[in-house]
């Protein structure tokens, strides 16, 4: 929750009002259906006030206006900008309004096709198809359209039947008679003098090793098939490598059990996927979301939105985290019969309170419900009291649920019923879990439209929302991790940014690493946030930060198996032997020494490469350096952290990725 949010004002002033005795009651309950019941009248008071929908006729004029000006003066962003506005307020509930939508939409693939954006051309007419309001008179249009950009792409065959159809249409055109016929010469002079097309289909960066899960894991099916789920009593679940896995592996790719843009981005970025767009299609109900494709809006207005869609931006304007959103997402997207139909699945469950692992020969899958159930809460830890605040939460989003007619048109807000405590109770574990569990969605943005691919230009990571992922969620941390996360749309990539030998623990990190931030501020803030005392490496030897290193030192392992002792030394004062201090074997340094020349070599190329955005060549080359730092040294080691930095920023670079970013359309 933000600080000064309208919601933690109310709920204070709702929790106050509450008795030492009420106080009492809620620290002896044992279940969440128990607190639901208990604070319901209390929190029932806070207000939940209807937000219009944001569609207005009018400002959807407006836009076409401007948005033609723009055209005219061939200034394309600004007009697609104008365009893009109007689509999103445009209502759709009147003939009017929809015809008005289509002739927005029918301008914006005009616009498009000034820009060689053919498919996203086509993308248009489809809508514009679809919304089905758009005049007859002036179909021709957009059959002539399509027909240049099937030129354009030099297929000859659609071309032809598409510049037939615009002919076909021009006797729905109101033209005169001389003014008809010109259209039809100028069409047939179009079918006549084709010219090459000299437009080039951009190259599709493969973004993730599609292989890699063909015949992977049987149990954790959006895992690599070398990656277990180990227990402990101590660390919970964590995974660990079943053999050596090298560097730059994707070992989870994962799609999310939910996942919610965040206020910010909800008309930059799809409601559904998550993904940018530059071609928002509208809900035809509310002006506040965006999706980037028809297919999105489908799937979403069939579940989820079909009850977020009046609830969202009351949501949104209470100042509640996104976390609160996703909790309520992670009923909204269901219908509520699912809920009861697992009702006593659950329960069962429930009684049998140890399901920490989970159950064998259970196929593990991100969109199984009972998964995310069972994410780790950290209950036995919690103080009973703290659940006040969330259990109030969790009956401020029921009550959104019941606006939102989830339960049908014809609930009432001031009594609820047992079905209702039992969905509220859900949400409350939810908001647990999601305390714990819930990762960032993000993707990097570049204000400077047309720089797309040179790595080297300055693009940043921005949170563009959150997802729960119930496989990524059973690795624990470190401060110096074995992984790089980045996402494509809502989907979660994992890779490996060290080699990984088997039976090592996979780490991945929560925020505080070991190169940036001071051993007592990260135990703090794991300690605060993820309830846990750090004993990575880093933080039980101290490791210095990156600016605190000395470039000169060398790290070097014993190499007697299981001998955890490392010798020290400087690059220019070093003898050729050591003794181990722990199991008195000798080491020969030199090596380690020629091992760890080949960097002088493979280095400044890997960077070159770097410079120039060659990124595959550049990937290749730090990711061999890396295997030979981790061969012949130990961490920490400053060459080790920077080769791990480039080949992070080249990996999330093969993530979402958005040019020319604009605030607020
Ligand atoms: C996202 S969960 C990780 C999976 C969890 N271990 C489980 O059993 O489901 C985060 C929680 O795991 C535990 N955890 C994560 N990393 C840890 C570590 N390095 N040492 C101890 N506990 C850790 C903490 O309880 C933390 O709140």
């Amino acid at each position: 929750m933000t600080k000064s949010s309208h919601f933690q004002k109310y709920c204070e002033k709702a929790i106050a009002k509450l008795s030492e005795d009420d106080v009492d009651k809620f620290k002896a309950t044992t279940r969440e259906e128990e607190r639901i019941k208990l604070l319901y009248d209390v929190a029932k008071t806070i207000p939940v006030v209807p937000v219009n929908s944001g569609k207005s006729f009018d400002q959807a004029q407006e836009a076409k206006i401007n948005g033609n000006k723009f055209f005219a003066a061939k200034k394309y962003t600004e007009a697609l900008n104008e365009y893009n506005r109007g689509i999103i307020v445009c209502p759709q509930d009147t003939d009017k309004g929809r015809e008005l939508l289509t002739i927005l939409i029918s301008n914006r693939s005009a616009t498009f096709f000034e820009q060689d954006e053919f498919r996203k051309v086509f993308d248009d007419i489809d809508y514009v198809l679809a919304v089905g309001s758009y005049p007859q008179k002036l179909h021709y249009k957009i059959w002539l359209r399509k027909a240049k950009c099937y030129d354009a792409l030099n297929n000859e065959k659609y071309a032809e039947e598409t510049y037939e159809l615009a002919i076909k249409s021009l006797k729905h055109a109101e033209l005169d008679e001389k003014g008809l016929a010109k259209k039809i010469s100028e069409i047939q002079d179009l079918q006549k003098n084709k010219k090459p097309s000299s437009f080039k289909n951009h190259e599709v960066i493969p973004v993730s090793n599609s292989d890699v899960f063909t015949g992977g894991n049987k149990e954790y099916v959006a895992t690599h098939k070398n990656i277990y789920f180990d227990y402990d009593p101590l660390l919970g679940r964590f995974a660990r490598a079943v053999e050596n896995i090298e560097t730059g592996v994707i070992i989870v790719e994962e799609n999310p059990h939910c996942a919610v843009v965040s206020h910010e981005n909800t008309l930059s970025n799809c409601q559904f996927c998550c993904s940018s767009t530059k071609q928002p299609f509208a809900c035809p109900h509310c002006g506040h979301v965006v999706f980037c494709s028809l297919n999105c809006e489908r799937k979403a207005s069939m579940t989820f939105h079909r009850v977020e869609c009046k609830l969202q931006p009351i949501l949104f304007l209470s100042g509640a985290s996104i976390n609160c959103s996703m909790a309520l997402r992670m009923i909204s997207q269901k219908p509520h019969g699912f809920f009861q139909q697992k009702k006593k699945l659950l329960k069962d469950f429930l009684k049998d309170s140890c399901k920490k692992v989970p159950i064998k020969n259970q196929i593990y899958r991100s969109d199984d419900y009972v998964t995310a159930f069972f994410l780790c809460r950290n209950e036995q830890m919690r103080k009973k009291g703290e659940l006040v605040h969330y259990s109030v939460m969790a009956i401020f989003l029921l009550r959104l649920l019941k606006f939102g007619g989830y339960f049908g048109p014809t609930v009432k807000d001031d009594v609820v019923s047992e079905e209702e405590v039992f969905i509220s109770s859900l949400i409350l574990r939810h908001l647990q879990i999601l305390q714990f569990n819930s990762h960032e969605i993000s993707e990097l943005r570049n204000m400077v439209e047309g720089v797309v691919d040179g790595i080297q230009t300055s693009y940043k990571s921005e949170c563009i929302g959150a997802g729960l992922y119930p496989t990524l969620a059973l690795f624990n941390h470190s401060c110096d991790p074995s992984i790089v996360r980045y996402n494509i749309g809502n989907r979660m990539i994992v890779r490996t940014i060290k080699p990984v030998k088997a039976g090592d623990i996979v780490y991945e990190n929560y925020g505080p690493i070991y190169t940036s931030m001071d051993v007592d501020e990260r135990r703090t803030n794991l300690q605060e946030r993820y309830w846990f005392e750090c004993y990575c490496p880093p933080c039980q030897e101290e490791w210095p930060l990156f600016d605190n290193m000395d470039p000169n030192q060398i790290k070097i392992g014993c190499q007697t198996e299981n001998c955890p002792f490392e010798f020290t030394l400087y690059r220019d004062d070093f003898c050729p032997y050591m003794q181990c201090d722990y199991c008195n074997s000798v080491v020969k340094i030199f090596p380690y020494l020629k091992g760890l020349s080949q960097l002088a070599l493979l280095l400044p190329k890997a960077e070159n490469f770097y410079a120039k955005g060659e990124s595959r060549e550049a990937m290749k080359l730090f990711m061999q350096s890396l295997d030979i730092l981790y061969k012949y040294s130990k961490p920490p080691c400053p060459d080790m952290v920077k080769v791990q930095q480039r080949l992070k920023t080249l990996f999330v670079h093969l993530g979402n990725k958005q040019v020319g970013y604009v605030q607020n359309l």
